[in-house]
């Protein structure tokens, strides 16, 4: 069997990159090819937990937003991230894994609480954990949650899967200039105010020394050269 280079990774999967190449929401086709990589590094033994952005669902919401109160449109924002983190879990169902949503906002009905020591056991029993509602609080982004669970579960590295295959000099959407790092310090990433994630996603991870590498979702087989240890995207370090 190939050796993976990571036994426990906290995988971030882009909101936006949900849409496909639809307006906003769920593109199935999209969801069905990201759920089908996330299996390929499961079957590698890896412990897998997952942060979903919400860019896709609140995207479509956003114009009912303006000038609405920040921190509400905040919480429209994680709750958005609990509709992807159920389609998610269950289209893993439907290709055969066992996923289990645990949520930073409470809502016991639609999907159990998170709670630290429960994670735990499910990632070593071999099921995969989805963190919905970021990290409960308004004013932060899912990478931020993704760079606080990752922490708190001890993961190797976490994961930046989006719609770009790296970290790049400026926007590549915005600069056509732009040129793509292989590496990267969090200290020169945020002192060049790259937006690929946000400064205080960078910091934690930075103060963690838990490495990310920003990758992209839509190149096929990505996810899985990146577990077995190759240099694909762009490494963010110490
Ligand atoms: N320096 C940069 N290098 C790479 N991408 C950048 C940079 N600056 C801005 N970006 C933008 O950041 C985007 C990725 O981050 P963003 O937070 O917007 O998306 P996401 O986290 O993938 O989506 P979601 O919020 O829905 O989960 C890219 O699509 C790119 O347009
Ligand atoms: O901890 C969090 C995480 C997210 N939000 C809100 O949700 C949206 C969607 O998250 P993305 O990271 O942009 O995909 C975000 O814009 C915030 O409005 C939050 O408040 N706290």
């Amino acid at each position: 069997m190939t050796q993976a280079a990571y036994k426990r990774v906290l995988l971030k999967l882009s909101g936006e990159a949900l849409m496909g190449d639809d307006a906003y929401g769920i593109n199935r086709a999209t969801i069905e090819r990201m759920v089908a990589d996330v299996k390929e590094v499961a079957q590698l033994g890896v412990e897998l937990a997952i942060v979903i952005g919400g860019g896709n669902i609140f995207r479509g919401v956003a114009p009912g937003a303006q000038g609405m109160d920040r921190a509400t449109a905040d919480y429209m924002g994680m709750l958005a991230t609990v509709m992807n983190s159920l389609a998610l879990a269950d289209a893993m169902r439907q290709q055969g894994m066992t996923a289990r949503v645990m949520s930073a906002i409470s809502i016991e009905q639609v999907v159990e609480p998170y709670v630290r020591p429960k994670a735990l056991q499910y990632l070593e029993e071999g099921k995969i954990v989805i963190f919905a509602a970021g990290t409960g609080n308004p004013f932060f982004t899912t990478d931020t949650a993704a760079a606080l669970r990752g922490s708190e579960i001890g993961a190797q590295v976490v994961l930046k899967a989006t719609k770009v295959d790296g970290v790049y000099s400026a926007d590549p959407n915005k600069d056509p200039s732009a040129t793509r790092y292989s590496s990267i310090s969090f200290d020169e990433a945020i002192s060049r105010h790259l937006q690929v994630m946000d400064a205080t996603a960078f910091a934690l991870c930075r103060d963690q020394k838990l490495p990310i590498r920003v990758f992209s979702i839509v190149k096929p087989g990505a996810l899985a050269r990146i577990v077995l240890g190759e240099d694909e995207g762009t490494l963010v370090h110490v």
